[in-house]
C-alpha cells in the first residue's frame, strides 16, 4: 500500500451494505452502481457469486482501500465490479429472541466450540438467554423427530454447552441447574412478560405500554452481540492488516467487536457506527453488562450516532457508570479514555442516491405509477412504509387516520391511508398480535367509513419490489412515520428523492415538485427535516391534526418545504456521510503510531493505554540513583490526588505522609513544597508538624517557606516573663526543631527550663552559628510557651503581589450563585484569592454539563477581567491571571539560582490540570536555562494519561512509595552551608 493510504475494513452484520457505493465518487476508479443486495437477490437470482475469499482494492479519495466485510455472502453480488474480500458470519444463532453470553467461544480461535461464559457463569448473572436457549433446542429436536430435520453443528454445539447431550439425553447439566433454573427461568419469563407489550384496547396507548416496549428494546437490542460477536471477531481477525487497516463496524449486534479487536491489535484503527437509538442511562443502567458494552464502545476510535440524542445518552452513560466526561475541542467531542481519545460523530446516515436514481430510471416505474394513479384518482393518498414490527407504531398510525377522519369529515371520501407492512420484523407472538390488532382497525375504519369505489384504509400486507415501493411514493402526497422508536428510519429521505424525480424524465416542463412529511420525533430522521410535521406517535389527536394539516397545506408552503428537504437529502447522502466519518476516523487516528500502547484488563474490561513515546513509567531505582548523586535539589508535590487519593472523603495526611514530608526535609540538600490549589489554612494545619515543610497555598498565591521560629522577638518581648512548664506539654511532633541565629535565646531558654537545648545534635552549642538548628525535643516546654517562642508561619506568607485586585470577585460570585441554587448539592468555596464551585456531590450528569456551561458563562463575564477561569477535579475555579502552580515552580527555581544554588535535581509530581502548569513552566525553565541542563528532571502525573510531564506513577501508592525510598535514603542533618538555601532576607 502506498504511504499514507487509508485501509477501511467494514464489518457488518445485518445491514444492507450498501455504503461501499459510496466509492462510486472513487478518483481512479468507479464501482458500478447496482441495485440493493436485496434486489439483486429478489430480482436476480441467477446472478452467480464466485467463491470466496475476495480481495478489494478500491481506490478513494485519492488512496488505497481495503474494503473487508464481516457480512452475508450475498451481499457480493452488490460489489461486482469491485473485488472485495468478504467474511462470512457464519455462525449466525438462528432465533430471534433475548441472548446473553452464555454461550462463548474463544475469540483467538485457540479453543474450538462453545463453552460457558465465565464470566457471567461465575458473577450468577443471568436473564432470559437460557429459557430461550433451551426452548430453542428443545423446538429444534421436535422438529428434528417430526419432520426429521437435524439440528445444525452449531446448535448441537450449544445443546453440548448446555446438556448432557453426549448421555443421550436432554437434561439440563447438573453445574447449571442450581446456578440457572429457579432464578433464570423466573427471570427470563418475567422479563419477557414486561417485554410483550399487553394487547390495547383502541386508542389506550399508555405508559404501560410504551415502558414495556422500551424494556423489549433493552431486553432484545443489544444482547445478540456476545453469541454473535465469537465467529466474527475470528474472521475479522484473520483477514486484518493491523498496521495499514481501517476497521469500522457496524451497529449493535458487533457492539462487543472493539474489545476483541483492541485486545488483539492494540494500536489498530477501529471505528463504529451505532445505527440503533442509544437509551437513556436510566434504561441502560439496568443491564447487567453495561458497563462492559461501554468499555468495548470505548476501545474505539471513533464512535458514531445518528442523532445528538443518542450521542448525549451515550456521554451520559460514560460519565454516570464509567466517571468519563467528555470535551469538546473546537467543535469536536472527544472522551479521554487512558490516554486516547475517543472520537464522537454525529451524523445521521444518507440514503444512496445514485442507486435511487437508477431505480428511478426502470422502465416497469412509470407504468406502475400510472396503475396507481388510476386506483386513486381523486383521493389525497397518505403513505406509510414500515416493517411489521411492534416499533414501528402502525396501529398508532391507522389509529390516528381514524381520528382525522371524524374530526376532519371533509376527508371522507378523499383521504386514502396505504399502510405497506413488510413482513420482514420475524413471525413471533408479538408480530401476530401486532398483525391482528392492525387488521382489526383497518377492517373497523373501512366498515365506519369506507363505501363502493372508496377503502380509506389499504393495507399492504407483503414486501414490495424496490419499483412498486418507489411507485408508491411518487403518488403519495404524504409519508406518516410514527415508529415509536428507530435508530435512522430512511423512508422519509427516499420519498422526497422519488418526489423529485428525474429531471428530464417527466418532459416538457418540470412540474413544481411538492412532498410532505409527518415524522415521529422519536426516530434518527426526524431533527434532519425542519420541514416535516413532528409529532408525538403516542399521542393520536395531535398525529391525526399533523395529518390533516399536511394534505390541507397550501401549495407554495408544500413546494417550499420539498425543495428544502431534497437540497438536504441529495447532498448528505450516503457518500457524503461516509466519507466525512471516514475523514473524522482518520483524524482521530493521527497519532496512532507515535504513541506505545500497553493493554490491560481482563474480558471487557481490557483497554489500550496510549502513551507518548516518551512518556514512562517513573522507576524508583533511577530516581534514588540521580537523588543520591545531586546536591541541590526541588521536590514540588501537589496534595490532592497526589499524596492523598480524590476518592476519601477525609483528606487530612495520614502519618505516612506527614513522615515522608519530615524526612524528606531534614535533608538540607532538599527544598520541599506542598504546591496545592487549597487554601493556607487547611494546609498549615495539616503539615502543622512539618515545620521545614514549604507550602504554596491556593496555586502559589500563598507561599511559605517553612515554619520559622523568630525567637529574638519573642525574647524581648518576654524575656521578663516566667515560664512555667504545665501538665499539657508540647507534643513530640510539634517541636523537633527550631532554627535560630539568635544566642539571646539560647540562654533564655536554659535559664526558663534549666536545661540545655541541643544545637545541631550537640549540647556544646556555643557559639551558635547563624544556620543552628536548636532541639527542643525533652525540654519539658509548654505548649503556651513554645508557641510564645516562635513566629508562626501565618505571619511569613508571602503574597503573589501581583494581584490586588478582587473586583471580579463581586462579578464571578452571584453566577456562582445560579448555578449553585440550579444544581442540587453543589456549593462555592470562597478562598482569599479565589471562587470555587464544586459539584462532586451533584448529580454526575447534570454537575457536568452545568460546569460546562458555567465555565462558559463566567469566561464571557470575566473576559476583561486579570482573572483565569478553569475546571479542574468536580470543581470550576476563577483565580488570578498570575497565579499558577507553573509560577511557584519558575520562582523557586529562580530562587535557588540566584542564591547560587542551582538546583541540579528537581522532582516534580501532580494529577491534575492545574499540576500541567507546573510541569509545562518547568520544562520552560529549562528552555531558558534557569536551571542547568544537566539537571535531573522528574516530571511525574499520577495515572496513566496524557500530560506534559515525561513519567507518570498509578496512583497516590506508588507516589507515596517512591517518595518514602527517597526518604529513606536522605541524610538526616546537612552541613550548615547546605541548610539554609532561601534565607528569610530573601524570601521577603
Ligand atoms: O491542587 P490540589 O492539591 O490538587 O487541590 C485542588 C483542589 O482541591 C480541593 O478540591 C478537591 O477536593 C474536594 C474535597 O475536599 C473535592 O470536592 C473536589 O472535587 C476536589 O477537586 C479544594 O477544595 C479546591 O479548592 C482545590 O483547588
Amino acid at each position: 500500500m502506498a504511504t499514507g493510504s487509508a485501509l477501511v475494513t467494514i464489518v457488518t452484520s445485518t445491514y444492507s451494505m450498501i455504503w461501499p457505493r459510496h466509492w462510486e465518487k472513487a478518483e481512479h476508479r468507479v464501482v458500478q452502481p447496482v441495485m440493493s443486495p436485496r434486489d439483486c437477490c429478489d430480482e436476480h437470482p441467477s446472478i452467480a457469486l464466485p467463491p470466496p475469499p475476495y480481495r478489494a482494492q478500491v481506490t478513494t479519495f485519492g488512496a488505497d482501500c481495503r474494503l473487508t466485510f464481516l457480512s452475508e455472502p450475498w451481499l457480493v453480488a452488490d460489489f461486482l465490479g469491485v473485488q472485495i474480500r468478504i467474511i462470512d458470519r457464519k455462525q449466525k444463532v438462528p432465533y430471534d429472541g433475548a441472548k446473553w453470553d452464555l454461550l462463548w467461544s474463544d475469540p483467538e480461535g485457540v479453543v474450538d466450540g462453545w463453552a460457558l461464559s465465565p464470566q457471567y457463569a461465575e458473577k450468577g448473572l443471568i436473564s432470559s438467554h437460557v429459557t430461550t436457549l433451551i426452548k430453542m433446542y428443545t423446538a429444534r429436536k421436535k422438529i428434528w423427530k417430526n419432520k426429521g430435520v437435524k439440528p445444525s453443528k452449531f446448535e448441537v454445539s450449544v445443546a453440548q454447552a448446555l446438556f448432557h447431550v453426549k448421555k443421550g439425553n436432554q437434561e439440563l447439566r447438573d453445574d447449571l441447574k442450581d446456578m440457572y433454573i429457579n432464578t433464570a427461568i423466573g427471570a427470563g419469563c418475567r422479563a419477557r412478560r414486561r417485554a410483550t407489550p399487553q394487547p390495547t384496547r383502541h386508542g389506550e396507548v399508555g405508559m404501560r405500554r410504551r415502558d414495556s416496549m422500551m424494556m423489549k428494546l433493552l431486553v432484545t437490542r443489544p444482547i445478540p452481540v456476545a453469541v454473535e460477536i465469537t465467529g466474527a471477531s475470528t474472521r475479522v481477525i484473520e483477514v486484518l492488516n493491523p498496521e495499514d487497516d481501517y476497521i469500522w463496524i457496524h451497529d449493535y449486534h458487533l457492539l462487543a467487536l472493539p474489545s476483541f479487536l483492541r485486545r488483539r491489535f492494540n494500536r489498530l484503527r477501529i471505528g463504529f457506527f451505532l445505527h440503533s437509538p442509544f437509551p437513556s442511562s436510566e434504561l441502560y443502567r439496568s443491564l447487567p453488562v453495561r458497563d462492559e458494552i461501554l468499555k468495548s464502545l470505548l476501545n474505539c476510535d471513533l464512535i458514531g450516532f445518528h442523532t445528538f440524542d443518542y450521542a448525549r445518552h451515550f456521554l451520559s452513560c460514560c460519565s454516570r457508570m464509567l466517571g468519563i466526561e467528555y470535551q469538546s475541542k473546537r467543535g469536536y467531542i472527544g472522551l479521554d479514555y487512558f490516554g486516547r481519545t475517543v472520537g464522537i460523530k454525529i451524523m445521521p446516515v444518507g440514503i444512496n442516491m445514485m442507486q435511487l436514481k437508477s431505480q428511478l430510471q426502470l422502465p416497469d416505474l412509470e407504468s406502475r405509477v400510472a396503475e396507481l394513479r388510476k386506483q386513486f384518482n381523486g383521493k389525497t393518498v397518505l403513505l406509510g412504509v414500515d416493517d411489521l414490527d411492534i416499533f414501528k407504531g402502525i396501529n398508532l398510525k391507522i389509529l390516528a387516520f381514524e381520528h382525522m377522519l371524524k374530526t376532519h369529515p371533509k376527508w371522507q371520501g378523499r383521504a386514502v391511508l396505504v399502510q405497506i407492512a413488510n413482513p420482514r420484523g420475524g413471525s413471533g407472538k408479538d408480530v401476530q398480535g401486532l398483525k391482528a390488532e392492525i387488521e382489526e382497525s383497518c377492517t373497523r375504519i373501512n366498515e365506519q367509513f369506507g363505501r363502493s369505489g372508496y377503502s380509506p384504509v389499504e393495507l399492504v400486507n407483503r414486501t414490495l419490489s424496490s419499483v412498486e415501493r418507489m411507485a408508491y411514493y411518487t403518488v403519495a402526497e404524504c409519508v406518516v412515520v410514527t415508529a415509536v422508536r428507530d435508530g435512522m428510519n430512511l423512508t422519509p429521505y427516499e420519498y422526497i428523492v422519488c418526489r423529485q424525480g428525474i429531471p428530464g424524465l417527466d418532459g416538457g416542463d418540470a412540474p413544481k415538485r411538492k412532498s410532505m412529511l409527518v415524522v415521529s420525533e422519536f426516530i434518527g430522521c426526524s431533527p434532519s427535516l425542519s420541514g416535516a410535521i413532528r409529532v408525538n406517535p403516542w399521542n393520536i389527536d395531535t398525529t391525526a391534526e399533523a395529518m390533516n394539516e399536511s394534505i390541507a397545506l397550501s401549495e407554495n408552503e408544500n413546494q417550499l418545504r420539498h425543495e428544502k428537504h431534497y437540497r438536504y437529502v441529495s447532498t448528505h447522502d450516503v457518500a457524503y456521510w461516509s466519507k466525512s466519518y471516514i475523514h473524522d476516523l482518520e483524524r482521530s487516528c493521527r497519532d496512532h503510531f507515535r504513541r506505545r500502547c500497553w493493554g490491560i484488563g481482563l474480558g471487557f474490561g481490557f483497554r489500550v493505554v496510549a502513551l507518548d513515546r516518551n512518556f514512562k513509567k517513573l522507576t524508583v531505582d533511577s530516581i534514588v540513583a540521580d537523588y543520591k548523586k545531586s546536591n541541590s535539589r526541588v521536590i514540588l508535590l501537589d496534595y490532592d490526588g497526589t499524596l492523598v487519593p480524590q476518592t476519601t472523603i477525609n483528606r487530612t495526611p495520614n502519618e505516612t505522609v506527614v513522615n515522608i514530608m519530615n524526612a524528606l526535609c531534614a535533608d538540607k540538600k532538599n527544598v520541599v513544597f506542598i504546591v496545592s490549589g487549597r487554601g493556607r489554612s487547611s494546609l498549615e494545619k495539616w503539615f502543622n508538624s512539618c515545620p521545614e515543610l514549604g507550602i504554596a497555598a491556593e496555586h502559589g498565591y500563598f507561599m511559605s517557606r517553612k515554619k520559622q521560629y523568630m525567637f529574638v522577638d519573642q525574647f524581648k518581648s518576654s524575656q521578663n516573663e516566667r515560664l512555667y512548664p504545665s501538665s499539657s506539654h508540647v507534643s513530640h511532633e510539634s517541636c523537633i526543631e527550631a532554627v535560630t541565629p539568635h544566642l539571646p535565646w539560647m540562654d533564655f531558654v536554659r535559664e526558663t527550663v534549666g536545661e540545655k537545648p541541643t544545637v545541631n545534635g550537640s549540647t556544646e552549642y556555643l557559639p551558635l552559628h547563624e544556620h543552628s538548628c536548636v532541639n527542643l525535643i525533652g525540654l519539658n516546654l509548654d505548649r503556651e510557651t513554645f508557641f510564645r517562642l516562635g513566629r508562626t508561619r501565618d505571619e511569613q506568607w508571602q503574597i503573589n503581589n501581583q494581584c490586588s485586585e478582587f473586583g471580579w470577585m463581586q462579578m464571578a460570585e452571584p453566577v456562582m450563585n445560579l448555578y449553585t441554587e440550579a444544581t442540587d448539592g453543589s456549593y462555592i468555596e470562597t478562598k482569599e484569592s479565589a471562587l470555587v464551585w464544586h459539584h462532586q456531590d451533584a448529580d454526575p450528569g447534570f454537575g457536568s454539563a452545568q460546569a460546562k456551561e458555567m465555565l462558559d458563562h463566567l469566561e464571557s463575564v470575566l473576559a476583561n477581567e486579570p482573572v483565569s477561569v478553569k475546571s479542574g477535579q468536580h470543581i470550576v475555579e476563577v483565580k488570578p491571571q498570575s497565579v499558577s502552580k507553573g509560577f511557584v515552580a519558575e520562582k523557586i527555581l529562580s530562587m535557588l539560582t540566584e542564591n547560587k544554588r542551582q538546583a541540579d535535581f528537581v522532582l516534580c509530581i501532580g494529577d491534575d490540570r492545574s499540576d500541567e502548569d507546573m510541569f509545562e513552566g518547568i520544562a520552560d525553565i529549562m528552555r531558558r536555562s534557569i536551571v542547568d541542563p544537566q539537571t535531573s528532571l522528574y516530571a511525574c502525573t499520577v495515572g496513566q494519561k496524557p500530560s506534559k510531564a515525561k513519567y507518570y506513577l498509578d496512583d497516590t501508592n506508588d507516589v507515596l512509595n517512591m517518595l518514602e525510598a527517597l526518604a529513606d535514603v536522605s541524610e538526616e542533618v546537612g552541613s550548615p552551608e547546605e541548610s539554609e538555601i532561601l534565607s528569610p532576607s530573601e524570601e521577603a
